[in-house]
């Protein structure tokens, strides 16, 4: 692996950082740091931000109040050294590439596109594709590939340019059991190296089984969410009008049942053994 950041240096930095769209807020009010080499579960229900603050640490998203500093600086800056699992429903699938194609995407941002690979190029791919255990199929057009597979190949391409900082947004969704602990497993070898992992997912044993620490997300209230804010202040209200964090830290002290039915509050929540159901959203559906 690369360059570490001092242990001292936090890998993600928030101060009353805000991030949405075309100017507009979807999430705020957060204020965090999270210490380089740890990993944590971005819980929250649909449309809380999660997306949004993961792209915000990727500087896709826009920074609309506070500041961000990821690996120390600025998040565009800092995506050479981040890797990133979109949500699935994000991707382009339907490439004409093969899954060693795919994976060696990975090292444009660093090689550039066209630039050959060369023997350690091409071993870097391959063992990115061994580590989530697909070396039998690294030739197979990746379209072709079951939807976990492609999961893990998207992983292998994260992988592959050796990153201090992963942000996976709901990379266990629509798994099967067998593909689901194969990635939970993975998640916990790259934490144990030090890498820094955010991961969002509805799938409370996840946290606790792979993740050192927990962010609690909200949903906003809608535009009328100053009224009702009781003795807050209004600057307090003004963040609740948008997904906001309700509980941050250690998985044990963060991850309580009251945290979780707090942050889902406005949605029909069940606590299925270890899965967050919403309303809106059924984790482990099929893609
Ligand atoms: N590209 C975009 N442009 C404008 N608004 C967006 C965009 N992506 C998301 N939003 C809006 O931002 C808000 C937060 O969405 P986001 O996808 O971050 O939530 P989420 O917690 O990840 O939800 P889910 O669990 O459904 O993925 C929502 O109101 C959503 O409609």
């Amino acid at each position: 692996m690369g360059e570490r950041v001092t242990p001292a240096r936090p890998a993600v930095s928030l101060r009353g950082a805000a991030f949405g769209y075309a100017g507009r807020t979807r999430v705020a009010g957060l204020t965090l740091d999270i210490e380089a080499g740890s990993a944590v579960a971005l819980i929250g229900p649909n449309g809380s931000g999660k997306s949004t603050l993961l792209r915000g640490l990727l500087g896709l998203a826009d920074l609309t109040a506070g500041s961000v500093e990821v690996l120390g600086g600025d998040p565009a800056r800092a995506r050479r050294r981040t890797g990133s699992l979109p949500q699935s429903d994000s991707r382009d699938v339907d490439l004409p590439l093969s899954l060693r194609q795919v994976v060696a995407m990975g090292l444009y941002r660093e090689l550039g596109p066209f630039a050959p690979f060369g023997r350690s190029g091409r071993a870097r791919v391959r063992s990115a594709i061994e580590r989530v255990g697909l070396a039998e199929r690294s030739g197979t057009r990746f379209g072709e590939l079951s939807g976990g597979q492609q999961q893990r190949g998207i992983l292998a391409r994260a992988l592959v340019a050796d990153p201090e900082l992963l942000l996976l947004d709901e990379p266990f969704n629509g798994l099967d059991r067998e593909n689901r602990d194969a990635l939970l497993e993975l998640v916990r070898e790259l934490s144990g190296e030090g890498r820094t992992i955010v991961v969002s997912t509805h799938d409370l044993e996840i946290a606790q089984r792979a993740c050192t620490h927990v962010l609690l997300l909200a949903s906003g209230h809608a535009e009328d969410g100053a009224e009702g804010a009781g003795g807050r202040n209004a600057e307090h209200a003004e963040v609740e009008r948008f997904g906001h964090p309700t509980s941050f830290g250690p998985v044990d002290r963060a991850l309580t049942l009251e945290a979780v039915e707090h942050a889902f509050q406005d949605t029909t929540v069940e606590l299925d053994e270890h899965t967050v159901t919403t309303a809106s959203c059924a984790p482990g559906e099929a893609e």
